[in-house]
C-alpha cells in the first residue's frame, strides 16, 4: 500500500460505504471514487442493467475486472458490497490502500435494507439477506486490514470513529506492516 495512500471501504450493502466515504473524503481532503459508478461508466450501463443482462455471476466478473483496474491516489474508494467475491479485485485494492470493513449488526442492516431488491443486491435465487450476511462476513474479515463497527453510531459519529482508527493506524504503522 506504500505510496498509494488510498482508503478502501468494504462491507454489506446499506452499511454506508458511499455515504460515509464521501464525507470522509471531505474531512480528510481526499478524492472520492464510488466503484459502482466506475462500473456504470466503463460498461455504459446501469448496475441493474448489467445484472439483468449477464446475471449475478456475470456482474461479479465485471465488478472484479473493473475494481482490479482502479487506479487512484489519495482517494477514498467506496466499493460495492459484492466486490469481495472478486479475488483479483481484492488483492489489487489491498495493494493500493488500507481496506476498512464497515460492520453493522444484522438486525440494523435488515431494517436499512427493507427495500433490498430495489437496490440491486447480488442475491441468488432462494438466498435470503441473512444467508448473504453469513456467506460474506468471513470474506470481509479476510480482506480487511481494519474493522470499524458502527453499532449505535450515526453517520457523523461513524466518520469520526473511522478517522480516529485511521490516525491510530498511521501512528503505529511499523507495527502493522
Ligand atoms: N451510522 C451510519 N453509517 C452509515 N450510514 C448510515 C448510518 N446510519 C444510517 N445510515 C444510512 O444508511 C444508508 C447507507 O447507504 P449507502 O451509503 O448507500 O451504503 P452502501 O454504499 O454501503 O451500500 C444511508 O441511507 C445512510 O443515511
Ligand atoms: O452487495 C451487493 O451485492 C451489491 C451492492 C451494491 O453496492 P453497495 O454496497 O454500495 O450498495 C452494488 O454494487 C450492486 O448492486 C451489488
Ligand atoms: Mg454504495
Amino acid at each position: 500500500m506504500e505510496g498509494h495512500n488510498n482508503i478502501v471501504l468494504i462491507g454489506m450493502p446499506g452499511v454506508g460505504k458511499s455515504t460515509v466515504g464521501v464525507i470522509l473524503a471531505k474531512v480528510l481532503g481526499y478524492q472520492f471514487v464510488d466503484a459502482d459508478l466506475v462500473i456504470q461508466e466503463q460498461e455504459g450501463k446501469l448496475l441493474c442493467e448489467i445484472i439483468e443482462e449477464v446475471g449475478t455471476d456475470g456482474f461479479i466478473e465485471v465488478e472484479n475486472r473493473v475494481n482490479a483496474g482502479i487506479e487512484a491516489e489519495h482517494t477514498i474508494i467506496a466499493t460495492g458490497g459484492s466486490v469481495v467475491y472478486g479475488k483479483e479485485a481484492m488483492e489489487h485494492l489491498r495493494d493500493i490502500g488500507t481496506v476498512v470493513y464497515l460492520e453493522v449488526p444484522y438486525e440494523i442492516l435488515e431494517k436499512r435494507l427493507a427495500d433490498i431488491k430495489g437496490r440491486g443486491v447480488v442475491l441468488r435465487d432462494g438466498q435470503t439477506l441473512h444467508d448473504l450476511y453469513l456467506e460474506r462476513t468471513p470474506l470481509y474479515e479476510k480482506y480487511a486490514h481494519v474493522r470499524v463497527s458502527e453499532e449505535n453510531l450515526n453517520v457523523e459519529q461513524t466518520v469520526e470513529k473511522l478517522i480516529e482508527k485511521l490516525q491510530f493506524l498511521n501512528n503505529n504503522k511499523q507495527k502493522y506492516e
